[in-house]
C-alpha cells in the first residue's frame, strides 16, 4: 500500500472506532500454523483498534507449560515472607529481577496502592548493566522452579514473535518490522499474586490500579478467579473473564505511540473480590533498548498530525518503572 492508502486506512479505523463490552477472542490457528496469517491479522485489526486487548485461542502453547507454571507460582507465594524477602528486587539494581512485596509497587501510584505479590525474571544476562538485563533471582527452595518458569517465558517469546508477525501484517507492515528491532529485546516474565479483597472497595487499595502497559505486547495467563477489568470508551470497566486455555493479549504504549493513536495501550486494572487467592502470568516483551518508536509516517496526516515524540524503547519503559518503584525512585527518580 502507498503512504497515501495506508494513511487513509489509518483515518478510517480512528474514525470507526466503537466501543464495546467484551474483549474479543480470536482464534490464532491460521496465523501460528501460516495458512491463513491476512485473515486474522484483519481480526486483529480490528481488536486492537476498538479495544487494545484481545483473546487468543489455538494458540500453540502446550496446557502443561502453562500450568507448571502457575504450579511453581502458587508453591513460590506461599513460602514464608522472610525467605521471598531475601530475593527482592531491590537487591538486583537495574536489571529488577525478583520479589516485590505487597504495596511495594504501585502503577497508578498517585492513588492506588496495589495489593499484589509480585516475582520479575527476564533473559540471563549476568555481568550486563544495563536497566532490564542481568542475572536472576532464584528460590533456592523450589528446585523445579527455574525451568518451569524460565522454559515458561521462553516459550512466550516464541508465542510473541508469532503474534508480533501478525500485528505487524494488521497494520501492512513487512512481517518482520518488530523483529527487526528485536536483536536482543527486553522481555519480562511476571509471577502475580492478588489476594482477595473484603469492605468496601476504592480506588485506594486494589490488586492492581488503573495502567497501561509500557511496551509492546503482554501475553497474559490468568487463573479461574477472574478479576481483570479493561475500561471502554465510554469510561467503564469491562469484565475479562477467564476463558480456558486462551491468553489475554494487549499492546503497551509502544505501539500507540508507534501508531500514533491507531491502536491503543488500553487502560486495565485488577479487582479480586472473589474471595479466593488470584494467580496470574504476564509476560511483557518490547524491543531492543535502544530501538526508536517514533510515529509511522502512514500513521500521521493532515487529520492526525504526530501526537508523539520518538523515544527509545529502554529509555521509556525504565522512566515508567521509576515512577511505579519506591527503590528506583530513591536512587534514579
Ligand atoms: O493480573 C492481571 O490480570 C493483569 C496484570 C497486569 O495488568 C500487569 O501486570 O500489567
Ligand atoms: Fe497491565
Amino acid at each position: 500500500m502507498s503512504d497515501a492508502a495506508l494513511a487513509q486506512l489509518y483515518d478510517s479505523l480512528r474514525a470507526a472506532r466503537q466501543s464495546f463490552d467484551r474483549i474479543p477472542v480470536i482464534d490464532v490457528a491460521s496465523l501460528v500454523d501460516g495458512s491463513d496469517p491476512a485473515g486474522v491479522a484483519k481480526e486483529i485489526r480490528w481488536a486492537l483498534s476498538n479495544v487494545g486487548f484481545m483473546y487468543v485461542k489455538n494458540h500453540g502453547v502446550a496446557a502443561e507449560t502453562v500450568e507448571a507454571a502457575f504450579a511453581q507460582t502458587r508453591a513460590f507465594f506461599d513460602l514464608p515472607l522472610e525467605d521471598k524477602m531475601k530475593l527482592h528486587i531491590g537487591n538486583s539494581g537495574v536489571a529488577m529481577r525478583g520479589y516485590i512485596e505487597v504495596f511495594g509497587e504501585n502503577t497508578d501510584p498517585t492513588k492506588t496502592k496495589d495489593l499484589k505479590e509480585c516475582f520479575d525474571l527476564g533473559p540471563e544476562t549476568p555481568g550486563v548493566d544495563v536497566p532490564f538485563f542481568g542475572a536472576n533471582q532464584w528460590p533456592e527452595a523450589l528446585p523445579e522452579f527455574r525451568a518451569a518458569v524460565y522454559g515458561y517465558h521462553e516459550e512466550m517469546k516464541r508465542l510473541a514473535a508469532i503474534l508480533l508477525r501478525g500485528i505487524a501484517q494488521s497494520l501492512d507492515l513487512a512481517p518482520d518490522f518488530f523483529e527487526a528491532k528485536m536483536r536482543d529485546p527486553i522481555s519480562i516474565q511476571r509471577l502475580l499474586h492478588y489476594p482477595p479483597q473484603t469492605g468496601k472497595i476504592d480506588e485506594s487499595v486494589m490488586g492492581i490500579g488503573a495502567h497501561t502497559d509500557y511496551g509492546n505486547l503482554t501475553i497474559l495467563a490468568q487463573d479461574d478467579v477472574g478479576g481483570l477489568q479493561v475500561m471502554n470508551r465510554d469510561g467503564a470497566w469491562v469484565e475479562g473473564p477467564p476463558i480456558p486455555g486462551t491468553f489475554v493479549i494487549n499492546i503497551g504504549d509502544l505501539v500507540q505511540r508507534l501508531t500514533n493513536d491507531v491502536y491503543l495501550a488500553n487502560l486495565h486494572r485488577v479487582v479480586n473480590t472473589s474471595g479466593r487467592e488470584r494467580y496470574s502470568i504476564p509476560f511483557f516483551i518490547d524491543a531492543d533498548y535502544e530501538a526508536e518508536f517514533a510515529p509511522l509516517p502512514g500513521c500521521v496526516s493532515a487529520a492526525n498530525p504526530a501526537r508523539y515524540e520518538a523515544v527509545t524503547c529502554g529509555r521509556h519503559k525504565f522512566g515508567r518503572f521509576v515512577d511505579s518503584f519506591p527503590h528506583l525512585a530513591a536512587q534514579h527518580g
